[in-house]
């Protein structure tokens, strides 16, 4: 496995970003430019170029962020290294669904929008700049999003995404082909890992995250994971909650 860190939350610099394994390798890049998708498109490129490359060397890479946006550069990696038919899926834990767009969201917040990002939306945002192709929903599965906004219930509805509970995610229920494994730590109950952007309750323990995430690594087609460690600016540092939070989250998971 090899790790790589991204210290951004979408174009944020994030340097001190907290994380729970020490980075093989740490991207980063001076962004430029008008707006948001601009200014990220360099540095997921060369982030698609890494996952690719690593890929291509017999690794899993573990990309480790602030956000959940930089998805799109890793399952782009994916699908350039895989030599199968380039059909990867996605098992996407997140307390949240992930399936806002710009025209229904309404706290104008982007990293509502990832997943539907990956199932095709608006590819001319950073999908065609990275040769991202839309996972089918029929490949898309969405663990737990149990804080859901209006329209992303409607389009969940009318989806072919299926969305489980984490303790019911068992080997059946996940998508062929190579997986692109995410995680966003808010899945975890909001009330264990303090400092969380967007905390939610009535969630999973830390423990049973990293069993469920077991379950998906015992399937042996894992191609790549993203890790959003998706905490507030300024609980970072040596004794501050997101290094707290990086000791539980390293003692639960198996990377
Ligand atoms: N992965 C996350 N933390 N997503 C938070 C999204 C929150 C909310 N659904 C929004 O779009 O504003």
């Amino acid at each position: 496995m090899t790790r790589i860190l991204v210290p951004y939350h979408l174009d944020e610099h994030r340097p001190g970003l907290d994380v729970p394994y020490e980075p093989a390798v740490t991207i980063s890049r001076d962004l430029a430019g008008d707006d948001v998708w601009e200014r990220v498109a360099p540095l997921y490129a060369d982030v698609a170029d890494a996952v690719a490359g690593d890929i291509r060397a017999g690794a899993v890479p573990l990309v480790m962020s602030g956000d959940c946006m930089v998805s799109q550069a890793v399952v782009a990696g994916l699908q350039r290294a895989d030599d199968g038919d380039g059909s990867a899926s996605v098992v996407w834990f997140d307390a949240h669904g992930d399936v806002q767009t710009l025209e229904t969201t309404t706290s104008g917040y982007l990293g509502g929008m990832p997943l539907r990002m990956l199932a095709g939306y608006r590819p001319e945002l950073v999908a065609d700049g990275l040769g991202l192709r839309p996972v089918p929903e029929d490949r898309i599965v969405l663990v737990d999003g149990r804080d859901l906004d209006p329209p992303e219930r409607d389009y969940l509805a009318a989806s072919e995404i299926r969305q489980v509970f984490t303790a019911e995610l068992d080997a059946d229920a996940i998508p062929p082909g190579p997986v692109y494994l995410h995680i966003d730590l808010d899945v975890v109950d909001g009330a264990e890992l303090p400092g969380l952007l967007f905390p939610t309750p009535g969630g999973p323990s830390l423990s049973e995250v990293g069993q469920a995430v077991r379950r998906v690594l015992d399937s042996g087609r894992v191609a790549a994971i993203g890790l959003g460690c998706t905490w507030h600016e300024g609980v970072e540092g040596d004794d501050g909650v997101g290094a707290a939070a990086a000791d539980a989250v390293r003692r639960a998971f198996p990377f």
